[in-house]
Parts: structure tokens; C-alpha cells; sequence
């Protein structure tokens, strides 16, 4: 996936404009930043975005067809992501305590939900400290199952610094989104990440972002929710009104408060991943406090928590 993804952006510039546009919401876009037209200050960063669906047959014919292995390899991949996904988020309704009509429920919206490919180059840059690759910002779905190469760059915020996030091989990381934050009712966190360029060396990565279908209106569960000790935290919204948001003014990215903090990372090797993360979320107790105990278990590597919990013995 990194490879193909590589020889992408390797590309001669018109044969990567072909897929340029302003229109956020197109389903093939290749651009600059976020969007070059609007955007005030650029980010030092290209992009390829692919939309995906629960019927892939029917958007690959539109995406690049050079280099000419792309669609084979990326729709590979975005099916093994949209798989892990639903097996993440099977693990984490039981962890929540959320069973038989809900769970199904919820489970049935993965099947059917939202897939995009953010396929990102950050290229070298002589001036790093001046920019960024990404400005400090939280994904809008669910879980983002982010896939790296060896070149740092992603950061973290935790404990009110930034903390790097060192690439291993063969490993994910998967991040919590704001709807999944929404819809935990506060359990769980959305993640504050921002990347990092370097005058050195391109960077490579690619973030699926998995959500529920667009128009589906999302908000706490009701099986997280009492008057007593756990209020309704988050009014309901969905992914139309979020992207009337971003095509705004106010929609551009920007730095947000140190407040609006980063909670939970989980980085997955492949092996025994699923094993892993159903046997850590299974206690309700602390979701962060669960996946940092994978770290124990030798099936997960890192875990970054901001809540103060640390692994527990
Ligand atoms: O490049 C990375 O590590 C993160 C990318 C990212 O945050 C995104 O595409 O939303
Ligand atoms: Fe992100």
C-alpha cells in the first residue's frame, strides 16, 4: 500500500492534477493542504483522497488508474481496513456493555458506514520548524486506522506536550474519533494529532477513516445515558451537517485550545491484534486503562493515555 501509494505522488504533476478539485466532497480528489483555494496558510502536505463504500466494485473504476496496480492495491487494503473496523468496534460495544439490539445495530451501521482513504505525502521540507504536515486536529468518525512508513511525524498531545509517535514495523495505529467520543457519551476520546515535516526525508501515510453512514444521526447511546451519574454530554449531529461545517469559514483547520486533548492511541501489530484489543476493552472501567494492559500482553505495542491511569498490574 505504502509503495503504490509512493509512486503516486512519484507521478508527473498533470497526471496527478487530473484528479485535482475544490469540491470537498468529490469523491476522487488529489490536492495540496486541505484546500489550496481556500486555505490561508498552506500545509506542507499532498493528498489523494478516496471515498470508499460498502460496495467498492462501484467507486474503484474512479479512482487514478496510474500507476496501474493502484486500484488492485487500494482496494485490498481498504477492504482488510473496513474488516478490522468492524471487528474493533464489535470488541469495543461489548467493553461499552452494549449488547444484543444495540450492538446490532451499531454493527449493522459499521457494515453499511462511511470509508475514506486519506493517502498523505509530506515532502521534504528545508524550513521544517516553520510549517506543518497537518495542523493540530481530531478525526470526525469513528476509529481512523492510520498505516505509516519509517519516517517520523506524527505527534500526539498528551499530558499538554506533544509526543511522538515512533513507527514500527508492521504496525498500525488506530485512532479514536469524535463521533465514537459522541457516542461513548465521553468514554472514549478523540484523539488531538498533528504531523510534523523534516528536511531529510518524504513522508508516507495513510489514514482510513471509518465512520457510520452520512446520513445517520449520531449521539449517546441510551444505554450510556441516566439522569443520575451520567448525563447526556453531546447534542446528536451527523456527517452532512459536519461537512457544511468544514466547506465554511469556520470549518478551516485550526490550532484548537490545549483543553481539547488527545486520550487514547493504540498501536496494532498485526498478529494477534484482534485477540489483543477484545481482551483489553472488555473491562468497562477505563477504556485507556484496558489498552494499555495490550502493552503487557506483548500483542499490542504502545499505548499513549492522557487520562492518568498508566498500565494497570
Ligand atoms: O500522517 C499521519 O500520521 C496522520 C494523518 C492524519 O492525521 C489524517 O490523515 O487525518
Ligand atoms: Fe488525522
Amino acid at each position: 500500500m505504502l509503495d503504490v501509494a509512493r509512486r503516486f505522488f512519484d507521478l508527473p504533476f498533470q497526471e496527478r492534477a487530473r484528479y485535482m478539485s475544490a469540491d470537498i466532497r468529490a469523491p476522487v480528489r488529489y490536492g495540496t493542504s486541505f484546500n489550496q483555494l481556500n486555505d490561508g496558510v498552506l500545509c506542507w502536505r499532498d493528498f489523494l483522497k478516496l471515498v470508499c463504500c460498502d460496495d467498492l466494485a462501484a467507486v474503484v473504476p474512479s479512482w487514478p488508474d496510474a500507476p496501474t496496480d493502484l486500484r488492485e492495491v487500494v482496494s485490498a487494503y481498504a477492504r482488510s481496513s473496513r474488516r478490522l473496523f468492524r471487528e474493533l468496534m464489535e470488541a469495543a460495544l461489548e467493553a461499552l456493555g452494549i449488547r444484543s439490539g444495540g450492538a446490532a445495530e451499531m454493527l449493522a451501521d459499521c457494515d453499511a458506514g462511511s470509508q475514506m482513504l486519506m493517502v498523505n505525502c509530506f515532502p521534504a521540507c528545508p524550513e521544517p520548524d516553520l510549517t506543518l504536515g497537518m495542523p493540530p486536529h481530531s478525526d470526525y468518525g469513528f476509529l481512523t486506522v492510520l498505516l505509516q512508513d519509517q519516517v517520523n511525524g506524527l505527534e500526539v498531545r498528551h499530558a499538554d506536550t506533544w509526543v511522538l509517535v515512533d513507527p514500527l514495523p508492521g504496525s498500525l495505529v488506530v485512532n479514536i474519533g469524535d463521533h465514537f467520543e459522541m457516542y461513548s457519551n465521553g468514554r472514549y476520546k478523540s484523539l488531538l494529532h498533528r504531523v510534523r515535516v523534516n528536511s531529510a526525508r518524504p513522508r508516507i501515510s495513510v489514514a482510513s477513516l471509518h465512520g457510520l453512514p452520512p446520513e445517520r444521526v449520531i449521539g449517546p447511546a441510551p444505554e450510556l445515558v441516566d439522569d443520575e451519574k451520567n448525563p447526556r454530554m453531546y447534542m446528536d449531529t451527523d456527517f452532512a451537517t459536519f461537512l457544511d461545517h468544514l466547506s465554511s469559514a469556520e470549518g478551516k483547520p485550526e490550532v484548537l485550545p490545549p483543553d481539547q486533548e488527545t486520550h487514547h492511541q493504540l498501536m496494532l501489530r498485526p498478529a494477534g491484534r484482534i485477540l489483543a484489543a477484545r481482551m483489553l476493552l472488555l473491562d468497562p472501567i477505563c477504556p485507556s486503562v484496558l489498552l494499555a494492559s495490550c502493552r503487557q500482553e506483548e500483542h499490542v505495542c504502545e499505548h499513549v493515555c492522557a487520562c492518568g491511569c498508566g498500565p494497570r498490574s
